[in-house]
Order: structure tokens, then sequence, then C-alpha cells
């Protein structure tokens, strides 16, 4: 299996760039086929989801709009359990249906942050949208309505994901090994 290493880490090719791409299209085409009457404000969370997002935004078949916000809470090889916010929004979402693409849910609490703050302004709807979703670290309540692919608890970069900034330039997934 490919390895390659950044900083002081080893990682592992797990998941191939033409799963990813799989997986898009499916989400892609559910997203089309639920939304396009419904004039969604697409939210990218930076920075993890510039990849994705582009990628996804390609993929939808009606007009669009896209926005972004920048959050962060993990640091190193873990999450913070705080999230900072260091680019809001600045479109008004009150009666909109809004659709938060995420690179992953891991713990939730960026997520649940972010539609707690979102509600409040009292769009029509918000709906999750993640190429990644860790079952087994997530500790938050939030009902994800667009699920790329489910992964083990484990460490990865790549496909916009970083460590320490570096890998998010991969086009396929890595895990880390021997930490
Ligand atoms: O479910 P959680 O445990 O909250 O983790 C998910 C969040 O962590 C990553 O962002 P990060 O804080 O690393 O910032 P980044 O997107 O700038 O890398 C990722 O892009 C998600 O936004
Ligand atoms: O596994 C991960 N890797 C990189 N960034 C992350 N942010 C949440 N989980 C992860």
């Amino acid at each position: 299996m490919k390895r390659i290493k950044l900083l002081d880490k080893e990682f592992a090719l797990s998941i191939p760039a033409s799963d990813i791409k799989k997986a898009l299209w499916e989400m892609a085409s559910k997203i089309n086929a639920e939304l396009h009457d419904k004039n969604p404000l697409m939210i990218c969370i930076l920075n993890g989801s510039f990849m994705f997002s582009a990628d996804l935004m390609k993929l939808i078949d009606f007009p669009c709009e896209i926005s972004f916000v920048k959050l962060s809470s993990y640091e190193g090889m873990g999450s913070t359990g705080k999230v900072k916010q260091l680019i809001g929004l600045n479109e008004k979402i009150e009666g909109r249906t809004v659709v938060l693409l995420e690179d992953i849910v891991d713990t939730g609490v960026t997520i649940e942050k972010l539609i707690g703050q979102l509600n409040a302004q009292n769009p029509r709807d918000v709906k999750v949208a993640t190429l990644l979703f860790k079952p087994d670290a997530c500790k938050r309540n939030v009902e994800l309505d667009y699920v790329g692919l489910e992964i083990p608890n484990d460490f990865i970069v790549g496909y916009g994901l970083d460590y320490d900034g570096y890998g998010r330039n991969l086009p396929d997934i890595y895990t880390v090994i021997d930490y």
C-alpha cells in the first residue's frame, strides 16, 4: 500500500481518489433530486472543505449559490473541543434552505456549533453534506443529511484534510500509521 511522510508522521493510502469520486457522484445525484427547486445556499466550511466543495459544486445541475465560513477546532491530530470562528457568513439566510459542506464530521463539535448559529437566523432548513463521517468519534447528536463515506476513528489526511497544514493537496486520503 502506498505510503507518504508529512512532517514527523507516516501515512498509508486508505481511500483512493476513485472511491471519493464515486461518493461525490452519489451525493450530488441525491442533492440534485431533492434540492433542485429549493434555491439552496451552499456554505463551504474552510479550510478543509475547499476541495470537496469545489468538486461537489461541479456536479450540481441546477443554479445555486455558494458562500464560505472559516472555522477551526483541530490542532495536530486531535480536536481542542473548542471551535474558533475565523470568518463569518455575510449572506442573509432567513427563510432559506442552506446546505453546509463539510469535509469531515469527527467529534461533531464544529458542525453542531455552526448549525446552532445559523438556526438563530431562522433559515427554512439547515442541511449537512459531509464527505466523511467518523461515527465512533462523534459525541454530538447531529443530523447528517448527505454522507459520502463512513470511516474508522483514525487520523487521516488528504483531499483537503491536513496534518499541521500539510497534506491538503493530496488527491487521495491517507491514514496515519505508527503513532
Ligand atoms: O467534528 P469535529 O471534531 O469538529 O471536526 C471536524 C472539523 O475539523 C476540521 O477542521 P479544522 O478545525 O481542522 O480546521 P481546517 O478545516 O482549517 O483544517 C474539519 O475540516 C471540520 O471542520
Ligand atoms: O482525521 C482528521 N484529519 C485531519 N483533520 C481532521 N479534522 C477532523 N478530523 C480530522
